[in-house]
């Protein structure tokens, strides 16, 4: 089944590459950043609602961007993925000691990731979300400094990629490995199969 070509409003390479596996024909829209903190999180929201709002926020800004640089207009696909452990938002490490604390705390333990995908197309944005159980086995402090070395946590939420290295310390998910990566194939293309 073919779609018209999308806008993917995210900048990270792990999505570009999911989009190309089940050939969804896209281009590419960098959106600058909004200024300030990055992803903040509203105060007394709970982590499943603070995902679906990223998302959807990254939809709406990616809308404005293709109105004021008059880009012709086409379906925009964005996502949010975020590591939640005991109710805590696990984002994006700011450097190699906040992503060993990550880890420490991501290790012989179970965790949920969520990506919430948001497709804008003709003035509506519909979504869905995509909840996968991770159990990491126990990792040693001597693992967490090798891996943090090694630069991967950095621009991952809860500092680990699966898709990579990491592999190694999962035990088991249930549930979307693609959506762990960032972007669950399996809802993408239903989202974009229910409303292209
Ligand atoms: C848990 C996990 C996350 N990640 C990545 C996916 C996302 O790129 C990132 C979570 O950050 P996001 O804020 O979801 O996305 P992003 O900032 O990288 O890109 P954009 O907002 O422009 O779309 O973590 C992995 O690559 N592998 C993993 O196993």
């Amino acid at each position: 089944m073919s779609f018209p070509p999308i806008y993917l409003a995210s900048a990270s390479p792990r999505r570009r590459e999911l989009l190309d596996q089940i050939h969804v024909a896209h281009e590419v829209l960098r959106v600058p950043a909004p200024a300030g903190e990055d992803e903040p999180v509203l105060e007394n929201e709970s982590p499943a609602d603070y995902v679906c709002r990223t998302a959807r926020e990254k939809a709406l800004r990616a809308r404005d961007w293709i109105r004021q640089e008059s880009l012709p207009p086409r379906p925009v696909l964005a996502a949010d993925t975020t590591v939640i452990l005991d109710g805590d938002i696990l984002g994006k490490p700011a450097d190699a000691q906040h992503a060993r604390d990550m880890l420490r705390r991501l290790s012989d333990s179970v965790h949920e990731v969520r990506t919430a995908i948001v497709l804008d197309w003709r003035g509506r944005l519909d979504e869905d979300l995509s909840i996968t159980r991770v159990r990491f086995r126990a990792l040693s402090d001597a693992e967490i400094d090798a891996y943090c070395a090694s630069g991967e946590p950095l621009g991952k939420a809860g500092a680990y990629g699966i898709q990579g290295m990491a592999a190694i310390f999962v035990a088991h998910i249930s549930g979307s490995y693609t959506g762990v990566m960032g972007l669950p194939l399996f809802e993408t293309h239903r989202l974009l199969r229910a409303n292209l």
